[in-house]
């Protein structure tokens, strides 16, 4: 929990800028500062009720296959939004992380989906020619947009907020026992691992150390990026759940 969040009088008058924030807390992290700026969007993406029927097993199928078939999209073209991350990374080391990420992604969460889609009879051509709905389509923009057209800091904050969204709910719902469908389970699994944490921790950390060094201009862009980020997991959460 962001410290800032603790005392609503103080975080009134540190909701501007993070300059101001950290003026008053020097320890103040730029991505918790994020998340404070995203207001109420960041509960809303992180305790949607769609994540919480992962956990209890209470997911209707239909719900799922069309979250699956939404997700694989959008999986594709994450994949290449961490493409121009990679390309705009400024050291070996960020880069190495990213490429990591970017090999995993395409490898093993891969043959998740496609071992899911056969438990749940959506055959291939279904899911493979596909065309993204609206808001899948949006989010495609934004992350495309921002790491290819944006700098760094922008891409950044929208991969942070995608995978950081993930990491909160797998967490919370890893303390339940797993649900017996093998693809709930495993979704869980997959986002609640140490791996995974550590990976989200450098997101942080990267985020940190590249927001410390930006103008106040840029702050409030690379803010907007997470925060609409943010709103459109809550919009993509609400569509496969509601069917629309
Ligand atoms: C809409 C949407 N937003 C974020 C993620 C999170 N995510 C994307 S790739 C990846 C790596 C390991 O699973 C994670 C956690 C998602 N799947 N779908």
């Amino acid at each position: 929990m962001p410290s800032h969040t603790k005392d609503a009088a103080v975080a009134v008058t540190q909701a501007a800028s993070f300059q101001d924030d950290q003026a008053q807390a020097p320890s103040a992290r730029f991505s918790d500062w994020l998340v404070f700026q995203a207001g109420s969007d960041w509960a809303a993406a992180t305790e949607h009720e769609f994540t919480k029927a992962i956990g209890d097993g209470t997911m209707p199928a239909p719900a799922y296959v069309r979250y699956l078939i939404e997700d694989y999209t959008f999986i594709t073209d994450l994949a290449s939004t961490l493409g121009y991350l990679v390309a705009k990374a400024p050291t070996m080391r960020s880069k190495a992380r990213l490429s990591a990420f970017l090999a995993l992604l395409t490898s093993e969460e891969n043959d998740y989906f496609e071992r899911s889609f056969a438990a749940l009879n959506v055959p291939e051509t279904t899911y493979r020619t596909a065309a993204q709905g609206p808001v899948t389509r949006q989010f495609s923009n934004l992350l495309l947009t921002s790491s290819g057209k944006g700098t760094y800091a922008e891409g950044l904050a929208c991969l942070l907020c995608a995978e950081w969204v993930y990491l909160t709910w797998g967490l919370r719902e890893a303390k339940k026992p797993r649900p017996e469908a093998f693809y709930l389970a495993e979704w869980i699994d997959l986002h609640a691992v140490p791996g995974f944490e550590s990976f989200v921790g450098w997101l942080r950390e990267e985020m940190d150390v590249v927001g410390n060094a930006l103008s106040e201009a840029e702050r409030q862009r690379v803010a907007q990026c997470f925060k609409d980020m943010c709103a459109l997991e809550v919009a993509f959460f609400d569509a496969v759940w509601e069917g629309s």
